[in-house]
């Protein structure tokens, strides 16, 4: 087969035009400028699109901020905004605003100019004709968008043609062509993209995907197949309806199966971005978004933990690094030792094949519990189970039952059995765990016993407050001039510190 030339796929991100139109999201104008400067000086997209002309006071502010920086960093080409058929209005707020390169939006289907503009063919023609040329003597750069193109091409393509060959004798830099609906199929993308390109050889053609049947990343590619110049992408896949194709997913299915195409993108920087504008727009990131999300590469079954160690059998082109991110093996019930001494040697943990039984059984147990163990979690959970081992069993809590209500004393009914005899106390306190000491003080005067004096309780969550597992309380005692610590470990506070306290009935 012929070796198909390497071409160099343009990319415009329109995260802060399309992906702004997200229901619920706004950006202000410094995340707008934020955004804007990590996407072209890191990621290094080849244009973004940053916001509709006339839209508000805000995004005015927003765009003059954009150009500004873009002028001095010599990149103001690469900033684009949308501007309507609205004879001088848009092109002159843009240039206000500092902009240099329009996106007009104008008709690409029969069914929107006849129901909405409710203009011929040959009347619309003429009013974007006299917007580019205004636009041209303001010296402002071109591109023009066919909105409601793909709907053109299924039921009126006659009008997209002759629309078309109007418009590549105009000064337009590039055509624009959008599936706004979200409908069509790759395959109608290849058929339709290809007649085109083929039709117009020398003018460039971008195409704008929407997901709306999640279709979005493998229709761009097929624009790409059919011979398309430039996509349009957002960050997560942001924008109007179902959004659009998401960078990072169209930038890794381009680079691993299409070796005769390129793009500009740094791969290493699409996680960082994605995570800012995560935060920025306070639409979440699903956990299985291909490539950004945080579950995305990690390993949950113990085989694939296993197999990654043999000849790395679960490899796949798709490494986590590319990205600026690391291979992870969760940690739950159908983890397995291979997934918990993964862990444990990223973290430089070496443990005994005994302690490592006993450390997967308790990662199981809380998995059981539908608790998340973290790698965070991992040393406390060692250090629980460990302490726990070297401690004999004298004393044991059997039940308690503890309660906590609105204007009166937390109280406890507490059952415990030392040394082969059972008690069971009740008593209030200040708090749940006061009320706990209180019964055990109970217990132990009955048994002419004293109780160490608590001296200090200090609580801890594990790093990353990612956990929603683990709580670990460690207590110093006082007892005949000896100082100790014990530690207990849960997922709810006040049995941390009764599971601490145990252990601390079990030394005295
Ligand atoms: C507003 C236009 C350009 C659009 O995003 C679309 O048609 O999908």
């Amino acid at each position: 087969m012929p070796q198909q030339p390497r071409r160099t796929i343009e990319i415009m991100d329109t995260t802060l035009r399309d992906g702004e139109q997200t229901s619920g999201v706004s950006f202000s104008a410094s995340e707008k400028l934020t955004i804007a400067q990590l996407l072209l000086t890191e990621v290094k997209v080849d244009r973004i699109e940053v916001a509709s002309a006339r839209v508000s006071d805000g995004e005015f502010e927003a765009v003059k901020k954009i150009t500004k920086w873009a002028k001095a960093s010599g990149l103001l080409d690469k900033v684009e905004v949308l501007t309507f058929v609205d004879g001088e209005t848009s092109v002159k707020w843009m240039q206000q605003a500092g902009g240099k390169v329009m996106n007009l939006l104008t008709k690409g289907s029969l069914n929107h100019l006849t129901h909405q503009l409710k203009k011929t063919p040959a009347e619309h023609f003429a009013d974007v004709a006299a917007v580019l040329s205004l636009a041209k003597k303001k010296n402002i750069t071109c591109n023009i968008y066919l909105e409601d193109w793909s709907n053109g091409m299924r039921h009126s393509p006659d009008y997209v043609y002759q629309y078309l060959d109007f418009l590549v004798k105009q000064p337009v830099k590039r055509i624009m062509l959008p599936d706004t609906l979200g409908v069509l199929t790759p395959g109608e993308v290849y058929q339709y993209v290809s007649a085109i390109v083929t039709r117009y050889p020398g003018i460039h053609f971008d195409f704008h995907a929407h997901n709306d049947y999640d279709l979005g990343t493998a229709n761009v590619m097929e624009g790409v197949r059919a011979g398309a110049h430039g996509l349009h992408l957002t960050i997560n896949g942001m924008g109007e309806r179902a959004g659009n194709a998401p960078l990072a997913s169209a930038i890794a299915v381009m680079h691993d199966f299409m070796p005769h195409i390129k793009t500009n993108v740094a791969e290493k920087s699409l996680y960082t971005v994605s995570k800012l504008v995560e935060t920025f727009s306070g639409f979440r990131i699903p956990v299985n978004k291909p490539v950004v999300g945080e579950n995305v590469f990690t390993q949950t079954a113990g085989i694939h933990a296993d197999g990654d160690k043999k000849n790395n059998l679960y490899f796949s082109d798709l490494m986590p690094e590319r990205f600026g991110r690391q291979r992870k093996y969760a940690l739950g019930k159908t983890s397995g030792k291979a997934n918990i001494e993964n862990n444990l040697s990223q973290l430089g943990i070496k443990l005994s094949d005994a302690d490592l039984k006993k450390v997967t059984q308790r990662i199981i147990e809380l998995g059981d519990r539908k608790e998340v163990v973290t790698q965070a979690d991992l040393p406390y959970i060692i250090g629980d189970v460990l302490d726990s081992n070297t401690i004999e069993d004298k004393v044991q809590i059997n039940n308690y039952l503890l309660t906590h209500a609105k204007n009166l004393n937390p109280s406890v009914t507490l059952q415990i059995s030392i040394d082969g005899e059972t008690y069971e106390e009740q008593a209030q306190g200040d708090g749940q765990y006061d009320a706990f000491m209180n019964a055990l003080k109970k217990v132990y005067k009955q048994r002419k016993t004293d109780l160490p004096v608590l001296t200090d309780y200090a609580v801890r969550i594990p790093p990353g407050g990612k956990s929603d597992a683990l709580c670990e309380t460690i207590i110093t005692w006082s007892h005949h001039n000896r100082e100790f610590k014990t530690r207990g470990l849960d997922s709810d506070q006040t049995v941390s510190a009764i599971k601490a306290t145990q252990k601390m009935l079990n030394i005295i």
